[in-house]
């Protein structure tokens, strides 16, 4: 681990899915670094742009009036050789070469991993979490879910009007890979009928079917189900339950618009401390940790502690979406 003193420059990158707010973080790491008078250098494109040594000097210009701007300045990639010892290598060598002694790493459990792998060969790491997804599991917070569950709530309200319209079912698949968040959270704030989650959900497409049926005698014009990425196959779904219902079904997948937009002001203020957060710890001489938000804190964890970490659900927001939909309360 470098001393304190040792840390002269300092590297950020995005890596993985893009996240809205991850400019906040990269403007933060930036000038935070420049205020302590160190020097800062962006990677373009994650760790692609580190094997490749695609490498840029930052100043407090550099990041000017990005703050507000979806996506990442730095480009962002998923780079399947980093997984090799010989990617990983040859990213370890172009951090020495530049002088690199302290990088950040925006992005999720994956690029955590690669963050790791570089943190022990010599190089400080920290990483900070960014992925719309919130399936991290050391925080309760995660750069660009905010702004991307606010985008996909405002599309589904806007699907739910032309359903209502139709009196149709709408299906819409949101984001989030093999995680719920998303999707539980859109759930509850739009008012849907069904939440389907990967980590819960029964392949019991009948029941959906009955609930249809029972909701549309009760004299509801639509009904909206979110269905996560995890379970997917949103279009076929559609079909068969117009078949089995005979009331018109659309499917609707959100897809990558979740990820873009500008970040809300949640995202731009968490991003920001975060950045500030991960070159206040490389200052202090840390490395291979990893920024999060927990219990109403901004606190750091070991990054093999934090990639250990398991996640759930909260079980109490699994039972709302169910529970708090019309047909449930009626029931009787
Ligand atoms: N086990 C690993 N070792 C080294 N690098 C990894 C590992 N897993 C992922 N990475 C790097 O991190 C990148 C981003 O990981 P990915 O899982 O796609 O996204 P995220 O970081 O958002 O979860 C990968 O493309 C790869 O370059
Ligand atoms: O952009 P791609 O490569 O199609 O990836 C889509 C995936 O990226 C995400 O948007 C974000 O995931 P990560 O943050 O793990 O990269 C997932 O919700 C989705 O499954
Ligand atoms: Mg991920």
């Amino acid at each position: 681990m470098a001393a304190k003193n040792e840390i002269k420059t300092i590297g950020v990158l995005t890596s993985g899915g893009d996240a809205p707010g991850m400019n906040a973080a990269i403007r933060a790491v930036v000038r935070r670094a420049v205020g302590k008078g160190l020097t800062a250098k962006g990677i373009l494109k994650g760790y692609e742009g580190l094997i490749n040594e695609e490498i840029v000097d930052m100043g407090a210009r550099d990041v000017s009036d990005i703050i507000g701007k979806g996506g990442t300045i730095l480009l962002s990639a998923r780079c399947a050789e980093m997984r090799t010892e010989e990617g990983l290598q040859q990213a370890a060598a172009t951090c020495k070469k530049h002088g690199i002694q302290g990088l950040v790493v925006i992005g999720g459990d994956g690029s955590f991993a690669g963050a790791q792998k570089l943190a022990n060969l010599g190089i400080n790491t920290i990483g900070i979490p960014g992925t719309i997804d919130l399936d991290i599991a050391c925080t309760e917070y995660t750069i660009g879910f905010d702004t991307a569950v606010n985008t996909a709530m405002e599309a589904i309200d806007k699907v739910r009007d032309t359903s209502t319209s139709h009196e149709r079912v709408s299906i819409i698949e949101v984001m989030g890979r093999n995680a719920g968040y998303i999707a539980l959270w859109c759930g509850i704030a739009s008012g849907a009928e069904d939440v389907l989650l990967p980590e819960k959900y029964d392949y019991d497409e009948q029941q959906i079917i009955n609930h249809i049926i029972e909701t549309r005698k009760k004299g509801k014009k639509h009904h909206i189900i979110i269905n996560a990425e995890g379970i997917g196959h949103s279009q076929a779904m559609a079909k068969r339950i117009e078949a089995a219902t005979g009331i018109g079904t659309r499917a609707t997948i959100l897809g990558h618009m979740q990820r873009g937009g500008s970040p809300t002001c949640k995202d731009r203020m968490y991003a920001t401390i975060m950045g500030a957060y991960a070159v206040d710890l490389l200052l202090q001489g840390k490395t291979k940790r990893v920024v999060a938000y927990k219990n109403g804190e901004f606190v750091d964890f070991d990054i093999n502690e934090a990639l250990s970490m398991k996640k759930s659900l909260s079980e109490y927001e699994v039972e709302l979406a169910k529970s708090l939909s019309y047909n449930y309360v009626m029931r009787d």
